[in-house]
């Protein structure tokens, strides 16, 4: 990884994350989710896409999801920032048994800065996002304008919505006020 496992607490670095839920109440699972990323003392959730409801891809034999993608500003380094979403993961009830299969909530880092990591815990960026309709289609929401990665995103989403085939569609939009923003007066 070319980045020290603990950034300085003055670096603000920003990450791309992905989240899905296919088990119980999946709307609430990404609120509760996206909550406690912004309680967390390290991360502010910057902006948050729409959600969409997604045919499961890989280990087909589940329920749906429900998937979106959210701009995270942290100052923690990429490892403490998976180990912090891995908590979360665990205190919404999250369970690891079958790879692929259903989860009450998945949370994914996708990209953090440029950065590049081939450890097994922390593939960087995430070595499925490419490929993966339910993670293109959200992230090209919240992708900031002049990402090196926004056309390559833009036209796979397009695409993906266009076709109707992947089986994504709009579920619902979620109203996220930027915490560190300054109110309008
Ligand atoms: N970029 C990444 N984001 C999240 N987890 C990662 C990443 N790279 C490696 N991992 C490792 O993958 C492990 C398994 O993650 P998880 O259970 O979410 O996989 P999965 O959701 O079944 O599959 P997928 O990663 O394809 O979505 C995690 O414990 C984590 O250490
Ligand atoms: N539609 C959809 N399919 C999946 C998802 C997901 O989040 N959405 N997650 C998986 C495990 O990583 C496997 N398959």
């Amino acid at each position: 990884m070319s980045r020290d496992n603990e950034a300085s607490p003055q670096t603000t670095s920003q990450a791309y994350i992905a989240l899905g839920s296919n088990m119980g109440d999946r709307e609430q699972m990404l609120r509760q989710a996206l909550l406690a990323l912004q309680e967390h003392a390290s991360i502010n959730v910057l902006r948050v896409s729409k959600v969409y409801e997604t045919d499961p891809v890989g280990y087909t034999d589940q329920s749906a999801f429900l998937n979106m993608a959210a701009l995270l500003e942290t100052t923690l380094a990429p490892m403490p920032l998976l180990r912090a979403m891995l908590q979360i993961e665990q205190q919404l009830g999250r369970k690891r048994e079958v790879r692929f299969g259903p989860r009450t909530i998945d949370l994914d880092v996708l990209l953090y800065e440029d950065v590049r990591s081939d450890e097994e815990e922390l593939i960087l960026p995430h070595p499925r996002m490419m490929e993966r309709a339910f993670v293109l289609v959200p992230l090209h929401d919240v992708l900031q304008p002049g990402h090196s990665l926004q056309q390559q995103v833009g036209q796979a989403a397009n695409r993906a919505l266009q076709d109707g085939g992947e089986g994504i569609a709009l579920w619902n939009t979620i109203n996220w006020q930027d915490a560190s923003a300054p109110s309008e007066s």
